[in-house]
This record gives structure tokens, C-alpha cells and sequence, in this order.
């Protein structure tokens, strides 16, 4: 896959504070990389030097197209975190406006604006005024124009933010086709049960600064050790002191234990000792959700030896 962006060593302050320091990735041809990280973590601010709407301190981000040369600019796409379009203009209107900024045909751009509204179920609504739309109509219209002119490299800050379920569904199956036809997307979330479905790879940044880069299912291997949900009435400190046990949280009759990396699930559960009360037991990976949450909250769950930390 033909690498799209590349991002290196990019570093910016704020009135001397450093906000994000040596920040590197790429995004390629056909792939979804998500951007993670915390409130305030720095990713808006990663994106907007991105999109040149600020100037990074350091370090430098080079478009490149599908042949090698430099990507045009208008080739790129962009849904801000911040949305709004003009208020007093109608949709399609809106629509052709921004396709005839990025040099698109306006005879394809319309038929693609009719073609996109019907899927996002805006059927009749290109003559109706923007700031008659609702808040989730608006932001359809808003994926609308930054996928309107086909753009080779799509940047999406949290595209899903205020989109009911069926909303998210059929986002998140149009940013997936996007991505078959050979867009490369970088994608910022906190919905972490989507990257979880669609990212191949993820970057996940935390004070400004990496803490996460690699492919999905590596990443998974990596860090989502196992855990072990018992229900019963169990003592925390017995449960802790078994071995290969990292940490525990209990709440209740509710204990969770996690487990150390590379444990053999199989024979961990053959060694527990017969006075543990167990009314119910269930297994599982640690989600990507609990895999941010343990590095937002600085738990020492990926403390461990060899695991990548900043
Ligand atoms: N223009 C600015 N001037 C000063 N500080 C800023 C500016 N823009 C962002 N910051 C600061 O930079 C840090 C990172 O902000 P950024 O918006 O990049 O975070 P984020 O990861 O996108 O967060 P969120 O998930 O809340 O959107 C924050 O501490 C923020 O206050």
C-alpha cells in the first residue's frame, strides 16, 4: 500500500508549553488509522497543523499521491471536530460550492451530492436550508462535502460524535467503502468500540506524546491480556496474591482480575484453589476501551516488560 501522509517528528507549543512532541505516523492507501487519545491529548491540534490551519514548531507532514509526487491539496478531504456549515444556503448549494473549491465537476459533484443524500436518508432535502437541518442532518451534510470532490486522503475528527446508532451504522459503513475504493483515512474517536470494528491501525497519543503505534490486531496481541471476571464472595488480597495476577478491581461480590501478558488461560484456571468462591466465571481479552482507560488513567497495566510506552 502506497503510503498517503506521512507525518515526522512533529512538535508544537502553545505561549511555551509543549503540546504535542515527536509525533510520527503514516497514513496509507486503502487503510483506516485511527488517532486515540484522551481529552486533550493533542489530537486536534496533530490534525489542524495536518490540515495547515496552525504551523507546527517541528518536524514536518508531506502529502503524497498514489504515483509519487506530491498529493494536491485539494485532493484531501477533511470533517472538522468543529462543525458548522454557512447557515443561510441550501444544501446542495453548500454542496457545489465546496466541490467547485477543490476544482471537482459539478456535473459529477451533483450527482454525487443526490447519490450520498439518498444514503444518509436527506432524500429531498438539497433545496432546504442548511440551519433548518437537525444537528445530525447537518453533520451528514458536513460527511457529504468532505467526501464530495473523492479525495485520496480523508481526515475525520470524530465524525460519530452526536449521530444516533443507525446514523453511526451507516457512517461507519460509507468510511469502510471509502477505504475499500483505496482512500486512506486517518480517523479520531473516542469511540473506541468502532476503532475497535474498523481502525487497521491505530496511534494512540496521550500528554502529547505517543504512547501506542502499530496494526490493530498486533496491538491487541500486545496489550490485551486477559481477564477474569469472578462473581462470588472473594477476599481482594487472596485474589491478588494468586499468581500471574496484575491487578484486581472489585466492586461488590464483583471481582475483575487481570491477568499478566502470556498467560496461559487454560492453566491459570487449573490452579485456582478450591476455597475461591465462584457463582459465576467468564474470560475475556481486555477491550481497546479498557486498553485506553488504563493509559489515560496512568494504571500500570502496560507498565510491563517490552510493551511500547512513551
Ligand atoms: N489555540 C490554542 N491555544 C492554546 N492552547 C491550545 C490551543 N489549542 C489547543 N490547545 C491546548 O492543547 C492541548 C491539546 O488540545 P487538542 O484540542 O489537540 O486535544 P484533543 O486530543 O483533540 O482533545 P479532545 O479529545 O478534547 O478534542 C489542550 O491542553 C488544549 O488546551
Amino acid at each position: 500500500m502506497n503510503t498517503m501522509l506521512t507525518v515526522k517528528s512533529l512538535g508544537k507549543s502553545f505561549k511555551g508549553k509543549q503540546i504535542i512532541s515527536n509525533i510520527s505516523f503514516e497514513v496509507k492507501q486503502g487503510e483506516i488509522m485511527a488517532i486515540l487519545g484522551p481529552n486533550g491529548a493533542g489530537k486536534s491540534t496533530t490534525i489542524r497543523n495536518i490540515m495547515g490551519i496552525m504551523y507546527p514548531d517541528e518536524g514536518s507532514i508531506t502529502f503524497h499521491h498514489s504515483k509519487g509526487a506530491t498529493i494536491p491539496r485539494h485532493k484531501i478531504g477533511y470533517l472538522p471536530e468543529e462543525r458548522g456549515l454557512y447557515k443561510n444556503v441550501k444544501v446542495m448549494d453548500i454542496l457545489l460550492y465546496l466541490a467547485e473549491l477543490k476544482d471537482y465537476p459539478l456535473d459529477k459533484a451533483k450527482q454525487r451530492a443526490l447519490d450520498y443524500l439518498k444514503k444518509f436518508d436527506l432524500e429531498g432535502k438539497e433545496k432546504v436550508n442548511v440551519e433548518e437541518l437537525s444537528k445530525g442532518m447537518g453533520q451528514k451534510v458536513q460527511f457529504i462535502a468532505s467526501i464530495i470532490h473523492e479525495p485520496e486522503l480523508l481526515i475525520l475528527d470524530e465524525p460519530f460524535s452526536g449521530l444516533d446508532p443507525v446514523s453511526q451504522e451507516l457512517f461507519k459503513q460509507e468510511i469502510r467503502n471509502l477505504a475499500q475504493n483505496g482512500t486512506a483515512i486517518l480517523l479520531s474517536s473516542h469511540q473506541m468500540n468502532l476503532v475497535e470494528e474498523m481502525a487497521d491501525r491505530l496511534f494512540m497519543i496521550h500528554r502529547g506524546q505517543k504512547v501506542i503505534y502499530g496494526e490493530m490486531t498486533d496491538v491487541k496481541m500486545e496489550y490485551a491480556n486477559f481477564k477474569c471476571t469472578i462473581h462470588g464472595k472473594n477476599n481482594k488480597q487472596d485474589l491478588a496474591q494468586l499468581p500471574n495476577v496484575q491487578r484486581v478491581e472489585q466492586e461488590d461480590d464483583r471481582s475483575i482480575i487481570y491477568l499478566s501478558k502470556d498467560v496461559q488461560p487454560t492453566t491459570w484456571l487449573r490452579q485456582l484453589p478450591n476455597h475461591i468462591n465462584i457463582q459465576e466465571l467468564t474470560l475475556n481479552r481486555i477491550s481497546l476501551h479498557e486498553i485506553f482507560i488504563d493509559i489515560a488513567t496512568d494504571k500500570n497495566l502496560l507498565q510491563e516488560e517490552g510493551v511500547e510506552h512513551a
